[in-house]
C-alpha cells in the first residue's frame, strides 16, 4: 500500500471520493464509475466490504484522479476482438470443416469417427469424461492405440507411436498436427461457463480435416466462422435414425408405471437418488455399487439385469444408452442461484436419447448389424418421451415440436498472455482477482463472441491470493481447477496445494493434511455428517489429481490418490442408498417443486443467444454494472474471465512427440503424466448415471490399495503428532498454518521440469449437479426429524420383478401428429 502511496496523500483523497460518493452518484447524468462504486458498496456485505474498498482503492491509485477522471474508463484495453488470429498453425494448415448437423440420435458422430478410425491419426473431443472414455474403449477394442486425456485421468497407451486421442474437450491440443479433428456437441460454444473450450478446439484445431458434429443452429455461426478463417466448409445434414415420439400421459405420479428399459432423468442429487430408492421400494429393484461407465455399459447390454437407469441431466450431452423410454421427473432445474425452466435445446437433447438406434455396448462388442438390419431393428425401437407429473408433458411436448433458434456467439476467454502482459503494467503485488476483473473489464470483444463466466475462477483466485511466490503462470492453472461449492475445507485445500506448489516440494496425498483421508478409515456410517465429510474428500482427491497433471513435479501421487477416490465414491454411493431410503424425502421434494413452479424463469435460450438478440455489442461499462450487481459482489457474477491457460501450445506434453515450434517449453515426452492405469479404475463423474436392478453387495473384497491408504493414513497421523517435535528429525508444520516445510527427508522438485504446469485448463462442470438449497433445507429438516435412516428398508433379494405392463402407460398412447419426430 506504501508504494501504492508513497507520500501518504491519496488515502485522504479516496477517503473524501468514498464519503462523497452518494452525493456524486444523485447529480451525475450519466452512468458512470461512480454510479459502479456506489452500486458495489451499497449491495456488499461486511466480509467482502474491505476488499471492495481495498480495489477501488487501486483503482484511484494506479490512476490518480484528475479532473472527471471517474467518468472515463480507466482500464487499458485488452482487444479480444480476433480470437481467429490466436492460432497460428491452424491459420496455416489446409482446413476442410465437415459440419455434421442434425438431431439426436441421427449418426452424425458415428460417421464422424469413421473418418478417425481410418485415419488412425487425430482426436475425439466430447462434452463428458464418460464420452471421451466410451470413444476410447471403442477404439481400443478395435485394435487402434488410442490415449485417453481428460482433466484429472491421462492414460497413454503403450505403443509409443500412438496418433489417436479421445479427450474432454477443454483438453484438446491445437500445437501438434492431426489428420481428422472430431469435435462432439458443437453448440456448446454457446454455453456461458464451458463455451470457450469448444470455440478453442474449432477455431485451434490443427488438422485437415475438421468434423463437427451438432444441432442444426449452429450453421450460420459456423459458416460465418469458416468464412472469416478461410476454411473450406461442407454441410452433412441428417435425419433421426429413429422415430422419437412424445405420449400422450404423464406417469402421473406413479412410479409403479415404470417399464423395463426406462431411463428417468433427475436434475440434483437428492432427487436422483430419492427416486432412485423410491423405484427400488415401488418394483423390488436395489443397486449394486458399480462405477458409472459399468453401469451405463452394463444398462446398454441386451441381456443385462437391469431394468430402469436414473440418471442425471448429463445424459443429454451425447451419452448412447438403450433406452426405449425417456422420463423427465422435472422440466426445471436449479443453476446454482435459481430454479430455471429447461431450455429447448436441452429438453431435446435430453429426450432424444430415447429409441438409440444402436448403443456404445453394441459397438464396443461388434454385434454387426448392417444398415438395413439396423433399419429393420430401428422401427421397433421407437423412442419415448413422458415426465412424471402431467403438469410437465405440455412443455416437452412443445419444445420437442419447437425450433431453436440459430446460435449466434461463441464464448472465449482471454489467453493467458493477456494476463501476462496486462499485469505488467500494474504494480508488482496486485491481487491476482484484481488482475482477472481488470482485464475483463477492459476487454473488447467481437459481436460474434462473448466472454465466458469466470465467477468461479474468481473465486480461486481470492482463495490463492494470500499464498507467496507463485507465479502468474501457477495462477492461471490454479484459477481454473474444480473446486465447486463453499465448503471451506476445499479453499483449506485448495490453499494446501497452492503452497506446496509455490514451494516447489515433492509430496504425498498423505502429506496434506487438508485432505481429510483419515475418514476412510471410519466404519462406514449412514449419517449426513459422514456424506459430507466423504464428498469433502472427494473433491479435495479430485483437485489434487487435476494439479497433479499440471504440476507433476510436485504432486506425484496419482495412483493413490485416484484409488482412494474409488473408495471415496463407493462409501458416498453406498451412504446416499441409506440417505435416499425415505419416501418421505421424495414427496416433500416434489411439493418444493410445485411451490417453486410459480417461480421458474423463463425458458430462454442460452445466455449468449439471449445477448445476441439484445446486445450485438460488448460494453465493458454495461457488463461491469451487470458484474458488480450480482451476488455476493463477484463472487457470482457473470464477469467474463478466464485463461486460455497457453493451452492451444501447451498440451504437447501429453504425448510423446517432441515439442514443436509453438510448444516452447517442450519438455520431456510425456512419461511424467503416466499414471499406474491398473490403479485408476473408476474415472467418471459420480452422479451421472444410476442402473437399478436386482442385486445388492454392498461388501468390498480385500484391497491392497485400502491397506496402503490405511497406512498411509497411519503414517500421516504420526507424522502430523511427531511434527511438533523437532527432534523427530520429520518436515515440520507450522501449527498454524499447517504449512509444510519440506526441506529435510523430502526429495525437491528443482530438477524437475515444469512442463505439465502448463496443461489448459479443465473443468468439466457438466457432470455437476447442483444443489438446490430449498432441497438440502428440505431434507435437513427430515432427518432432524427422523433421525436417521432405517437401512433394514434395503432389499437384500437377489431377484428382480419385472413390474406387470400397465395399460395406463402403453405405447400406444404416443401422442400422434403433434409431437415433432426430434428431427426438427
Ligand atoms: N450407420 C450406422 N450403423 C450402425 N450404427 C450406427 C450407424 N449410425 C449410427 N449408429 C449408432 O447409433 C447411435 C447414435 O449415433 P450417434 O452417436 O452418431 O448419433 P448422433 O447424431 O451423434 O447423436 P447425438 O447428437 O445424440 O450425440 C450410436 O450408438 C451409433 O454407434
Amino acid at each position: 500500500m506504501d508504494r501504492l502511496d508513497p507520500t501518504g496523500q491519496l488515502w485522504p483523497a479516496y477517503r473524501a471520493y468514498i464519503l462523497s460518493l452518494k452525493e456524486k452518484v444523485a447529480t451525475s447524468k450519466r452512468p458512470s464509475n461512480d454510479q459502479r462504486m456506489w452500486d458495489t458498496l451499497s449491495s456488499t456485505n461486511n466480509e467482502s466490504l474491505e476488499k471492495e474498498l481495498y480495489f477501488g482503492f487501486l483503482d484511484f491509485a494506479i490512476k490518480p484522479p484528475s479532473a472527471d477522471e471517474f467518468s472515463k474508463s480507466k482500464s487499458m484495453p485488452v482487444d479480444l476482438r480476433y480470437p481467429t488470429e490466436w492460432y497460428a498453425s491452424a491459420r496455416r494448415a489446409q482446413r476442410v470443416i465437415h459440419l455434421h448437423v442434425g438431431p439426436t440420435n441421427s449418426g452424425k458422430t458415428y460417421n464422424a469417427l469413421k473418418r478417425l478410425q481410418e485415419t488412425k491419426n487425430g482426436f475425439y473431443a466430447g462434452p463428458l469424461r464418460l464420452l471421451a472414455h466410451e470413444v476410447y474403449s471403442r477404439f481400443r477394442a478395435n485394435g487402434i492405440a488410442c490415449d485417453l486425456v481428460t482433466g484429472d485421468d491421462v492414460r497413454l497407451d503403450e505403443d509409443a507411436d500412438t496418433k489417436v486421442y479421445a479427450s474432454t474437450v477443454e483438453m484438446v491440443n491445437t500445437s501438434r498436427h492431426h489428420e481428422v479433428a472430431v469435435i462432439d456437441e458443437i453448440q456448446m460454444m454457446g454455453s456461458e461457463d464451458r463455451g470457450w473450450a469448444w470455440t478453442r478446439a474449432f477455431l485451434g484445431a490443427n488438422a485437415n480435416e475438421v468434423h463437427l458434429c451438432g444441432e442444426e443452429r449452429v450453421v450460420p455461426l459456423i459458416r460465418e466462422l469458416c468464412a472469416s478463417m478461410g476454411d473450406a466448409l461442407q454441410i452433412h445434414q441428417y435425419k433421426r435414425l429413429n422415430p422419437l415420439r412424445c405420449m400422450s400421459r404423464s406417469l402421473r405420479g406413479n412410479i409403479k408405471l415404470l417399464r423395463k428399459g426406462d431411463c428417468v432423468v433427475a436434475f440434483s442429487i437428492m432427487e436422483l437418488h430419492a427416486l432412485r430408492r423410491q423405484i427400488e421400494l415401488e418394483t423390488n429393484r436395489s443397486l449394486p455399487p458399480e462405477t458409472r461407465a459399468q453401469q451405463a455399459d452394463l444398462f446398454n447390454d441386451p441381456d443385462n439385469d437391469y431394468d430402469f437407469l436414473v440418471a442425471s441431466d448429463a445424459i443429454g450431452m451425447g451419452l448412447n444408452l438403450s433406452v426405449k423410454r425417456i422420463i423427465f421427473s422435472s422440466t426445471s432445474k436449479f443453476d446454482g442461484t435459481k430454479t430455471v425452466q429447461l431450455t429447448i435445446p436441452q429438453i431435446k437433447q435430453i429426450a432424444g436419447r430415447a429409441g438409440r438406434y444402436r448403443s456404445a455396448h453394441q459397438d464396443k462388442n461388434k454385434t454387426s448389424a448392417t444398415t438395413t438390419d439396423a433399419k429393420d431393428a430401428a422401427d421397433e425401437n421407437v423412442g419415448l418421451v413422458t415426465c412424471i407429473d402431467e403438469t410437465d408433458l405440455p412443455i416437452i411436448r412443445d419444445a420437442l415440436a419447437t425450433e431453436a433458434p440459430p446460435m449466434r456467439k461463441a464464448g472465449i476467454v482471454p489467453p493467458a498472455e493477456y494476463l501476462q502482459e496486462y499485469s505488467t503494467q500494474l504494480p508488482p503485488g496486485i491481487p491476482f482477482e484484481y488482475l482477472m476483473r481488470k482485464v475483463s473489464h477492459a476487454a473488447t470483444i467481437h459481436p460474434r463472441f462473448f466472454l465466458c463466466d469466470i465467477r468461479d475462477k474468481l473465486k480461486n483466485a481470492r482463495i490463492v491470493d494470500d499464498v507467496p511466490n507463485l507465479t502468474i503462470e501457477q495462477r492461471v492453472n490454479i484459477t481454473a481447477a474444480p473446486l465447486g461449492g463453499r465448503d471451506p475445507k476445499h479453499a483449506k485445500c485448495l490453499q494446501a496445494l497452492s503452497r506446496v506448489i509455490a514451494q516447489n516440494k515433492l509430496v504425498t496425498v498423505a502429506d496434506i493434511p487438508e485432505i481429510p483421508l483419515e475418514v476412510l478409515a471410519q466404519e462406514p456410517q449412514h449419517e449426513r455428517r459422514y456424506l459430507e465429510e466423504l464428498e469433502s474428500l472427494h473433491k479435495c482427491l479430485i483437485l489434487y489429481l487435476w494439479l497433479s497433471y499440471r504440476f507433476t513435479a510436485v504432486l506425484r501421487d496419482q495412483p493413490m490418490a485416484a484409488h482412494a477416490k474409488d473408495l471415496t465414491e463407493q462409501r458416498i454411493n453406498l451412504t446416499l442408498r441409506a440417505f435416499s431410503a425415505n419416501p418421505r424425502l421424495r414427496q416433500r421434494l416434489r411439493k418444493i417443486k410445485e411451490q417453486q413452479k410459480d417461480f421458474v424463469a423463463p425458458a430462454v435460450p442460452e445466455k449468449a443467444e439471449a445477448q445476441a438478440t439484445a446486445e450485438p455489442t460488448y460494453d465493458p461499462e454495461r457488463q461491469s454494472r451487470v458484474d458488480e450487481k450480482d451476488r455476493d459482489q463477484y463472487e457470482d457474477n457473470s464477469n467474463p474471465f478466464m485463461l486460455d491457460g497457453q493451452a492451444d501450445e501447451t498440451v504437447e506434453e501429453h504425448f510423446r512427440e517432441p515439442a514443436s515450434m509453438e510448444a516452447p517449453y517442450g519438455a520431456e515426452p510425456g512419461s511424467e503424466t503416466q499414471p499406474d492405469s491398473n490403479s485408476l479404475t473408476s474415472k467418471t463423474p459420480i452422479h451421472d448415471t444410476l442402473p437399478v436392478t436386482g442385486n445388492l453387495d454392498m461388501t468390498r473384497p480385500e484391497d491392497p490399495m485400502q491397506q496402503q491408504i490405511s497406512s498411509a493414513i497411519n503414517e500421516a497421523n504420526m507424522f502430523h503428532a511427531r511434527s511438533t517435535n523437532p527432534a523427530s528429525g520429520l518436515p515440520e508444520i507450522d501449527a498454524d498454518t499447517h504449512d509444510l516445510d519440506m526441506t529435510s527427508g523430502t526429495q525437491t522438485a528443482d530438477q524437475e521440469p515444469a512442463f505439465q504446469e502448463r496443461l489448459p485448463p479443465d473443468r468439466d462442470t457438466s457432470d455437476e449437479v447442483v444443489i438446490d438449497p430449498a432441497e438440502a433445507e428440505a431434507i435437513a429438516q427430515i432427518e432432524d426429524k427422523e433421525e436417521g435412516v432405517d437401512m433394514s428398508t434395503e432389499s437384500e433379494s437377489g431377484t428382480t420383478r419385472i413390474p406387470e405392463r400397465n395399460e395406463d402407460a402403453d405405447e400406444e398412447e404416443v401422442e400422434q401428429p403433434k409431437a415433432a419426430s426430434g428431427s426438427a
